[in-house]
């Protein structure tokens, strides 16, 4: 089912074209990534679809409805980039308040609030005052912000930006473990992260949509990146194009093989791998089953 919809949407800033004709359908499932270089129009998608700026042409629907409308109150929510907190209050009476302002009596909020600080493991601070919160932990009080009133669509906006790695996994964690319900657009630097949560990636340059692509997609071919550890590349280069079904080998760097084969013969070609490392004496570091998000994007 589609729950964005983007056709032509264009922004200008001046004379800075930040979105440039975005036609765009998301589906509601699993995390949808949003990549793009500093500059590419990320934020600026975002903004345009919880309504917080208006297109300069072109149109979007959100579940059938115009960004920013009261239909999508509770529906939709977001993480900005440079969520803040108010210093003065404590963590549950600030999650408390944005309920109410959602239309929940003063005790329902309150246990919303409670609710979303479980989700975030953050139940503990439920009393603490922002400034004693690490920057990890803050995060998780404004993405718990964002999971209040279980929202369908819910847009994080680089939301691991400057996280330790636990602090980081734990967010991830709390993506996977709502995402049957919530559709989560996560907009983030890091690929290996997206690649980890997301199956389909929106990748957007210069304001324009370059590509949008499931990387999960059930296609015909499938890939293994091999890394090796002790042998002859170039050896083991016209041995790969050798095997059955090979359909394309290409060399990363100086260690590493992208083979792309015919996805039925999944379980022969790593047998057929394992032949070849016995029969040379080579050593193999890792085998991964498909390729990086880096490699699907960019080669
Ligand atoms: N309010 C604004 N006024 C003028 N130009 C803006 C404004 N907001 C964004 N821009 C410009 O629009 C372009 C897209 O910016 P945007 O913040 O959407 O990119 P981004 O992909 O989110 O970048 P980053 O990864 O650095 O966060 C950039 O060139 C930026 O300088």
């Amino acid at each position: 089912m589609s729950i964005i919809q983007c056709d032509n949407l264009s922004k200008q800033y001046g004379n800075k074209l930040a979105l440039d004709t975005v036609s765009l359908t998301l589906t509601q499932g699993a995390p949808i990534a949003l990549v793009g270089p500093n500059g590419a129009g990320k934020t600026t998608l975002f903004s345009l679809l919880c309504g917080y700026i208006q297109p300069t042409s072109g149109s979007v629907s959100i579940l059938g409805h115009k960004p920013g409308s009261k239909a999508l109150q509770g529906l939709l929510s977001a993480l900005p980039q440079d969520a803040a907190l108010d210093p003065n209050f404590s963590i549950v009476s600030q999650l408390q308040f944005f309920a109410q302002l959602q239309g929940m009596t003063a005790a329902a909020a309150k246990q919303e609030a409670l609710r979303v600080l479980t989700l975030v493991d953050l139940s503990d601070s439920a009393e603490a005052k922002p400034k004693s919160l690490s920057h990890g932990m803050s995060k998780r009080v404004s993405i718990a912000q964002a999971l209040m009133g279980s929202p369908k669509i819910v847009l994080l906006d680089e939301p691991t930006a400057g996280l330790d790695p636990a602090n980081a996994k734990k967010i991830r964690q709390i993506v996977k473990e709502l995402s049957d319900h919530t559709t989560f657009v996560i907009s983030s630097h890091n690929l290996d992260e997206l690649e980890k949560l997301c199956d389909q990636v929106v990748y957007l340059e210069h304001g324009k949509l370059q590509q949008s692509v499931s990387i999960k997609a059930n296609q015909a071919t499938d890939f293994i990146t091999l890394t090796m550890k002790q042998c002859d590349m170039d050896s083991l280069h016209q041995q790969l194009l050798g095997l059955n079904d090979i359909i394309e080998v290409r060399r990363i760097g100086d260690e590493q093989y992208v083979i792309e084969y015919q996805k039925q013969s999944s379980f022969a070609i790593e047998i057929q791998l394992f032949e070849l490392f016995t029969a040379n004496q080579w050593q193999y570091k890792a085998i991964l089953k498909g390729r990086t998000l880096e490699e699907t994007l960019f080669s």
